[in-house]
């Protein structure tokens, strides 16, 4: 990886040194943006570290997450300045719309500054659309992120199942009967104890529930299999980007989900086909704290608007 990177400001460059202390900002400019890519339990992302978020970033993230056309990831995310923490996290989904919260994709970004920004930190304040997230890098590598209260209040989900909560409800989808828990953690999420998550047809009812009018805003959906109460199977389909092999956000709703109708304890880790998260909702401050991995896999430039030889 080189020292120095580029920053886009508006009609030029400007290259910066991302050594200890000089910086930690990749580059979008005209013709390129420099990017890198890394995941949380193969759950992936383009990630972009800019002055300013750019123009278009709907386009943008559909274009760059295209697993044909473009990088391929489930979402686009960008490391910006923040008014309040050390940085800001805004994150795209691979339709263009975006999220307020991403479990994932936040400890991605951890992991990113305190290997690029600054390698003498390891405790993080991200600022996201759903609030601060403080950010530790264990001593195992991991990163446990403090991802906040639950939302539990149907109309503040927001679901119009109830104004109140919504812990097991019955929903009847074209014939089929769910039982629904909705939980938002600063995004929305419809949880469904399954008996086998291994072998439920995701793909048939996830697009059915994420689009349903019970959820304005539409939802990501987990359907979740309790082995026992420290240890739970976890299938997820998400909002704007389809099934994905993990969702930390969801594995946290999906704790809460299991402990508010009996289900499990209040730590417990979360089997996702990308791997494991472990999620602790913890009385003292009903906070959700969620540890896990976070990967770089390459970087690279991605072009957006032209190709890199031809104009
Ligand atoms: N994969 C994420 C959640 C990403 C956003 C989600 N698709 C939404 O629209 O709310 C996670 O790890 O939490």
């Amino acid at each position: 990886m080189s020292d120095s990177v580029w920053l886009m400001l508006p009609g030029r460059f400007l290259q910066l040194d991302r050594r200890e202390g000089k910086g930690g900002i990749d580059a979008i400019h005209p013709q390129g943006m420099k990017f890198t890519k890394m995941h949380g339990l193969g759950n992936d992302f383009v990630v972009v570290a800019a002055a300013t978020l750019p123009e278009g970033t709907a386009e943008l993230a559909q274009a760059v997450c295209d697993r044909h056309l473009g990088v391929g990831a489930d979402g686009l995310v960008f490391i910006l300045p923040a008014e309040s923490g050390d940085c800001a996290m805004r994150i795209f989904n691979a339709d263009g719309s975006e999220a307020e919260q991403c479990g994932n994709a936040v400890r991605c970004v951890a992991r990113y500054y305190f290997e690029r920004i600054s390698k003498a930190r390891r405790e993080l304040v991200v600022e996201t659309r759903a609030g601060l997230q403080r950010v530790w890098l264990e001593n195992d590598g991991l990163v446990r992120v403090d991802m906040g209260y639950p939302i539990l209040e149907g109309k503040a989900i927001p679901t119009t199942l109830d104004e109140d909560t919504v812990v097991d409800q019955q929903v009847e989808v074209k014939g089929e009967t769910f039982h629904i828990t909705a939980v938002s953690m600063g995004n929305p999420h419809a949880v469904i104890f399954v008996e086998d998550a291994a072998h439920f047809p995701v793909e048939e009812w996830g697009p059915l529930l994420e689009t349903h009018s019970l959820f304005p805003q539409k939802t990501n959906v987990e359907f979740v299999t309790v082995h026992s109460p420290s240890e739970l199977e976890m299938r997820v389909w998400e909002r704007g980007v389809g099934q994905t092999l993990a969702c930390g956000t969801g594995a946290c709703a999906s704790v809460v989900a299991a402990v508010l109708t009996g289900r499990a304890n209040r730590t417990a880790r979360v089997h996702l086909k990308g791997g494991d998260l472990d999620i602790d909702w913890r009385p003292a401050d009903n906070r959700v704290y969620m540890t896990g991995g976070a990967e770089v896999v390459f970087e690279g430039e991605y072009y957006p608007f032209s190709s890199r030889f031809g104009k």
